[in-house]
């Protein structure tokens, strides 16, 4: 097992990772207030490792009780959010209750964000099971639910008291989900690890096998470069508007069609083709960089370019993102691979013609 620690003072928690860990229920008792937990799962999770969890935390003598929400992005949304405070209070939950997240990043950000809001705040425990989960949204306390208008529009920032990142269950993830998650981990090593991206060069292959020393390797750097940057920055007031990367062309995707017809990792990986290319077109980048991003990109079996939803319904989307500051849209865009910047000032023509050269 590796350990990452979240340095946040009195709210610091650490990150473990390794094989085997959901049959080691013994590393999340310290982080319980009473012995007593409400877990949340999905449809397609519960059924693979729900029972093992609840078996092994009721033979710790832990109280269980659990909600299981209808499964995907579609379903991240209010009315799904209900079925968690409706359980917590059918069950009679504390305050001191934990909640536990057992599931990917649509179950870890509904199951946060509930967290967030019972009885004004109750101690949360991530236990992500996909890549995309394990290797960011696991990470860093962002929560939140999508508005048919934006992504993730209403949310909070609360912070796990754990995060508990078994490899093995990995095991049983589809390979777009797999892939999906690459896109994320791609994501570090152009904002700030360039010789991650590099190793990412040599070895994408490797993980895309899952071949278990790189994709434990990815996972621990990939956390390490999350945690660094929320340590900095926790509510995203600086630096850790970078792992925003992709993010203000790629939440337009997954808003403009619906929800879940793309992956969040796909809607990422063509989002950063579309900042990628604005970043050439801003002399930043040059035509060699634009070719080792894609190449790497379609070695994971991404998506490098859009759909074609019009550019200006793009814009209008894009104009919805958080990182909007009086009315004006602030893109993370890329230096050189390894080093992005928040960009507030590119112009209009240049945005527009850098999204219709990345959508098909
Ligand atoms: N909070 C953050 O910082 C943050 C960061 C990145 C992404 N996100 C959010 O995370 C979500 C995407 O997360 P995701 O990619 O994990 O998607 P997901 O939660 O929808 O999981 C992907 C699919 O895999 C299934 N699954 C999960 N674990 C499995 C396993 N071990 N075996 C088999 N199937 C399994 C799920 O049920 C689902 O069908 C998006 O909503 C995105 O906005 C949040
Ligand atoms: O942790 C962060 O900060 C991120 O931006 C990570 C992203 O990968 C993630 O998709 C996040 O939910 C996007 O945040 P948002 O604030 O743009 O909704
Ligand atoms: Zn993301």
């Amino acid at each position: 097992m590796h350990t990452l620690n979240v340095a946040l003072g009195e709210r610091s928690y650490p990150i473990h990772i390794g094989r085997g860990l959901l049959d080691r229920v013994r590393l999340i008792l310290p982080h319980l207030k009473t012995p007593r937990v409400a877990i949340v799962t999905n449809d397609v999770v519960g059924p693979l490792y729900l029972g093992k969890l609840r078996d092994a935390l009721e033979a710790q003598g832990i109280r269980v009780c659990q909600v299981v929400l209808p499964d995907g992005e579609a379903h991240k949304d209010w009315s799904t959010l209900n079925l968690v405070f409706d359980m917590l209070l059918e069950q009679r939950c504390e305050r001191s209750t934990t909640l536990i997240a057992l599931g990917g990043g649509v179950v870890g950000d509904m199951g946060g964000f509930a967290a967030a809001c019972y009885q004004r705040g109750m101690p949360f425990v991530q236990i992500p099971t996909t890549l995309l989960s394990q290797v960011d949204s696991s990470v860093g306390g962002k929560t939140a639910i999508n508005h048919p208008r934006g992504k993730n529009m209403i949310g909070a920032f609360y912070q796990p008291r754990l995060v508990l990142a078994d490899t093995d269950v990995l095991s049983t993830l589809p390979p777009r989900e797999l892939t999906a998650g690459l896109a994320e981990v791609i994501k570090y090593g152009l904002i700030r690890d360039p010789g991650f991206f590099e190793w990412l060069e040599s070895n994408i292959e490797r993980v895309l096998m899952r071949e278990p020393e790189a994709l434990a390797f990815a996972i621990e750097r990939s956390c390490a470069n999350k945690a660094e940057v929320v340590a900095a920055d926790e509510t995203e007031q600086g630096e850790r508007a970078l792992l925003n990367l992709g993010h203000t062309f790629g939440h337009a995707i997954e808003t403009g069609l619906g929800y879940g017809e793309w992956l969040h990792g796909e809607a990422i990986a063509a989002g950063t083709m579309m900042a990628a290319e604005l970043s050439r077109r801003l002399g930043w980048l040059a035509d060699a960089d634009i070719a080792r991003i894609e190449s790497l990109f379609i070695r994971a079996g991404l998506p490098t370019v859009g759909p074609v939803l019009g550019v200006e319904r793009y814009l209008e989307l894009m104009s919805h993102d958080k990182k909007v500051e009086a009315g004006r849209l602030r893109l993370v865009l890329l230096k050189a691979i390894g080093a992005a910047v928040v960009h507030g000032d590119a112009p209009q023509t240049d945005i527009a013609a850098a999204i219709e050269a990345r959508c098909r």
